[in-house]
């Protein structure tokens, strides 16, 4: 790296400039646009949304294998379009699809990554070493991942994106079609390096993972960002958790009849009551407390209740709050474009 770019680095107090981004598919999709971001070095940031809403094309513009179709990117200073060779140096990128080599053994693989980012041979023994006890592979260290469970080729990944100690590290996606005890293994791999100074940028589909990650995120729906703040503010504007109330006979008359129980028996806000197919929801930071109070006041109004659950607010829940619309799948995979469109306007 030139005198020069090193400078401008240093320079950089955010990890991540966006301004106006737009990036349109040559057969005319507009996948993401208007995209304005700030994210300052050290802040875990992420972009929630559903399948489709245009966090894989975002991520892939940030680290350079898509071109802006309008718009400014600049990421450790560098600017996506100028100095994109200085952009790739300076980030670790974990996509979708795993990059593990089966032929190799999770080391050969870790030290395949340092030839391609140049990490400097004295070093690189204990560099691998380290990042094997990083992401807890030391014990397989000499294995070939083909008999590796889906979390440890996911944790591989990660110590492969990592050999170059990048300031910033972009995970798109990194968890989808993990077993929940696999996901609890990344997060924590994720907070360590996070708390190590590395600025994190995830992309999901679950707002629980967000909510546990992110110092902040943005709600994305068709290539926009809708809502940026931390996770409370954004699970606020939902009103806290959902008690979800089945009725044993939910015909249209028992569950207005239901919603007006809930009303009068004065436990709940008016506006957190909504009906539901089986009877009726209602969001309140009081809906653990406020439960059981209110089977009674059911039961007394003549209602069997034969369900009743109280969870934590989802992607969905969000995205009504904020959209009044659910968070649907905008694209059915099948629809998906193959590689050659993509190339088109690929560097
Ligand atoms: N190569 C391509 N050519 C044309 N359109 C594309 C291409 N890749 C993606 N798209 C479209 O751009 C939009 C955004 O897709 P993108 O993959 O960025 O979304 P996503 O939020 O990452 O979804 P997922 O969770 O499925 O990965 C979708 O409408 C998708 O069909």
């Amino acid at each position: 790296m030139s005198a020069e770019t090193t400078e401008r680095r240093k320079a950089s107090s955010t990890a991540i400039t966006a301004r106006n981004v737009e990036l349109t598919y040559s057969d005319g999709t507009r996948a993401v646009r208007d995209i304005d971001l700030d994210i300052p070095q050290g802040e875990f940031f992420g972009f929630l949304g559903p399948n489709g809403a245009g966090k894989t094309t975002a991520i892939k513009t940030f680290v350079t294998l898509l071109q802006p179709t309008a718009g400014s990117v600049t990421v450790n200073g560098f600017d996506v379009g100028e100095d994109p060779r200085a952009v790739r140096s300076s980030i670790g990128y974990m996509a979708q699809e795993t990059s593990v080599d089966e032929e190799l053994t999770a080391r050969e693989n870790i030290q395949y990554a340092c030839e391609i980012y140049g990490v400097p041979r004295s070093g690189r023994v204990e560099r691998i070493d380290d990042l094997l006890a990083l992401v807890d592979l030391a014990d397989v260290a000499d294995k070939q991942p083909s008999g590796f469970s889906g979390g440890m080729k996911k944790r591989l990944d990660v110590a492969t994106a990592l050999v170059h100690e990048p300031p910033l590290v972009f995970l798109d996606e990194p968890t989808t079609g993990l077993d929940p005890r696999a996901r609890l293994c990344l997060w924590e791999h994720f907070r360590e390096i996070n708390e190590q100074g590395t600025t994190m940028f995830l992309t999901t589909q679950y707002l629980e993972e967000a909510d546990e990650l992110c110092d902040r995120l943005s709600v994305i729906q068709n290539g926009q960002l809708i809502a940026t703040d931390s996770p409370n503010a954004l699970k606020s504007q939902v009103g806290g958790d959902i008690l979800g109330i089945t009725l044993e006979d939910p015909t249209a008359e028992q569950r207005a009849h239901a919603q007006r129980v809930v009303r009068e028996s004065g436990l709940f806000e008016e506006d957190t009551i909504e009906p539901t197919d089986e009877g009726v929801a209602i969001a309140s930071e009081h809906a653990r407390r406020e439960g059981t109070d209110l089977l009674v006041a059911l039961r007394e109004a003549g209602f069997t209740v034969t369900g009743f659950d109280v969870r934590s607010p989802t992607l969905d829940d969000v995205f009504l709050a904020i959209t009044g619309e659910t968070a649907s799948e905008e694209t059915a995979d099948e629809d998906q474009p193959d590689d050659t469109v993509q190339t088109a306007v690929s560097r």
